[in-house]
């Protein structure tokens, strides 16, 4: 008879609560009856120096406990400056079971850290951090196969972790808490696979010698256990819903920008080559990129690299702006921001025409700049600009286009850019002249 009423191959009651923190890329929660672990899958995209250019990835663990996860309080490792013997060895382990059924070709070269933080102790802790930690980094790989980060998924199967002892009437038992692990004779934890193979067998006759026979009883309840974690491993992932991901294809290309003006002038040159483009209005989970650079081609590259490395895709970004000669080039880079925070063309304009009050017609010399970065991960961003040159009108003109179109007079056509037809402004916009500039280096761009 167990002192908590338990059959002697019983389990306690397991509960394992996914997605219970918002920044990991995978997280659960896992108890065993009284214990209670948190662990946390991360991904990041280095790996250790051993592996770097082996295409190898590397999935390792760290394992802590909380001060008052016990019955008397124990100070943090952090506040003793080191990690005592048994946190090594308990996340070693833990990280050499993960990578007992993870194919570190497939997951490439990227670390998962899966960070194992005993809430609560009663027994088990161990065996509750690998069996938890396996679903954090499993929810972690569907996430990235879900992104299309990674193709195929490195999981090989399932794995998990249990305790099994023998209790001092000679009685074996399966998942002992801590009054049982105290009193235990024999005390041994279980890592297993699916397939029911081990990957690692700890077991001491703590006070007690075993038999061969009570060996094979300890095992053939860890197999038991085992299988009913594995189980519930699996019901835990199947309820788990992964974020929806937009997908881009490969005549799709994304623009890193929330003018819309823009977007509809790129809309237009590119959808005559056969592409569709998205915009960061497609993707309302992603925040604002705030330009901190000085130049076009700084923001430009802040925009797209960003948003390349977070949708993991190719990215333009378009930085671009009005620079008046009487201003010294002003408003150049902080055109969108020209007439302070809350920034609308009308308050821009307005400002314009302000600053060049008395400056005469020939004086009110111009230009549009643009500049474009085009973004991959992993990748060097490539540049590319373009620029028209105009005047600036005293009253603005035309209702087509967007920003400083009507103030911005073109020779050529002896109009505002704003009384242009989109057709003709997207002949011989600075922002036209950019994407045919950017025509003729894509290609090699994308080969290199
Ligand atoms: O063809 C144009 N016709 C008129 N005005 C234009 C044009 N092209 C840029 N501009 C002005 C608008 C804005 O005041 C600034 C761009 O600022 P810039 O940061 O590049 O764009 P933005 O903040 O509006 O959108 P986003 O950063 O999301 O691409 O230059
Ligand atoms: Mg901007």
């Amino acid at each position: 008879m167990r002192h908590d009423a338990r059959q002697e191959n019983q389990l306690r009651e397991v509960t394992i609560e996914t997605e219970v923190l918002k920044h990991a890329e995978g997280s659960v929660m896992i108890s065993f009856g009284e214990t209670k672990v948190l662990c946390a899958a991360t991904v990041e995209e280095s790996v250790p120096p051993f592996l770097r250019g082996s295409g190898k990835g590397w999935v390792t663990a760290e394992y802590s406990m909380l001060p008052r996860a016990t019955n008397t309080r124990n100070r943090r490792e952090s506040s003793k400056g080191k990690l005592t013997g048994r946190t090594m060895e308990i996340q070693r382990l833990i990280g050499r079971a993960l990578r007992a059924v993870v194919d570190l070709e497939k997951l490439g070269e990227q670390s998962i850290i899966v960070d194992c933080d005993v809430i609560q102790a009663d027994g088990g802790t161990r065996t509750a951090s690998i069996t938890g930690a396996f679903v954090a980094l499993a929810i972690a790989i569907n996430k990235e196969i879900a992104k299309g980060t990674i193709k195929e998924n490195p999981i090989k199967e399932h794995l998990a972790a249990i305790s099994v002892g023998i209790l001092p009437s000679g009685a074996a038992v399966l998942d002992l808490d801590y009054v049982e692990d105290v009193e235990a004779a024999v005390d041994m934890n279980l890592v297993m696979t699916e397939t029911g193979e081990f990957v690692e067998v700890q077991g001491t006759g703590e006070e007690h010698t075993y038999t061969r026979a009570q060996l094979l009883e300890m095992l053939d309840l860890g197999d038991l256990g085992i299988r009913e974690l594995i189980r519930l491993q699996k019901e835990a992932l199947a309820a788990t819903k992964l974020p929806e991901y937009e997908q881009v294809s490969d005549k799709e290309i994304v623009i890193a920008t929330n003018n819309l003006g823009k977007a509809k002038e790129f809309e237009a040159i590119f959808g005559a080559k056969g592409y569709t483009i998205k915009t960061l209005q497609d993707f309302p989970e992603i925040p604002e990129v705030i330009e901190t650079g000085k130049t076009f081609a700084e923001n430009a590259a802040l925009k797209a690299e960003t948003i390349a490395e977070r949708l993991n895709c190719l990215v333009l970004a378009d930085d671009s702006g009005l620079m008046v000669d009487a201003l010294n080039g002003q408003p150049g880079v902080y055109s969108a921001r020209f007439a302070g925070p809350g920034h609308n063309d009308a308050a821009n304009n307005a400002k314009l025409l302000h600053e060049l009050t008395d400056v005469p017609s020939e004086k009110r010399t111009a230009k549009f700049h643009c500049t474009l970065a085009l973004a991959a991960p992993g990748k060097d961003t490539l540049f590319v600009e373009g620029e028209v040159l105009g005047r600036i009108l005293s009253i603005p003109r035309g209702d087509n286009g967007f920003g400083y179109d009507p103030l911005f007079y073109v020779e050529e056509f002896d109009k505002s850019m704003a009384e242009l037809s989109a057709e003709e402004k997207n002949k011989i916009s600075h922002r036209a002249i950019a994407i045919q500039n950017l025509a003729t280096v894509w290609d090699k761009w994308q080969e290199g």
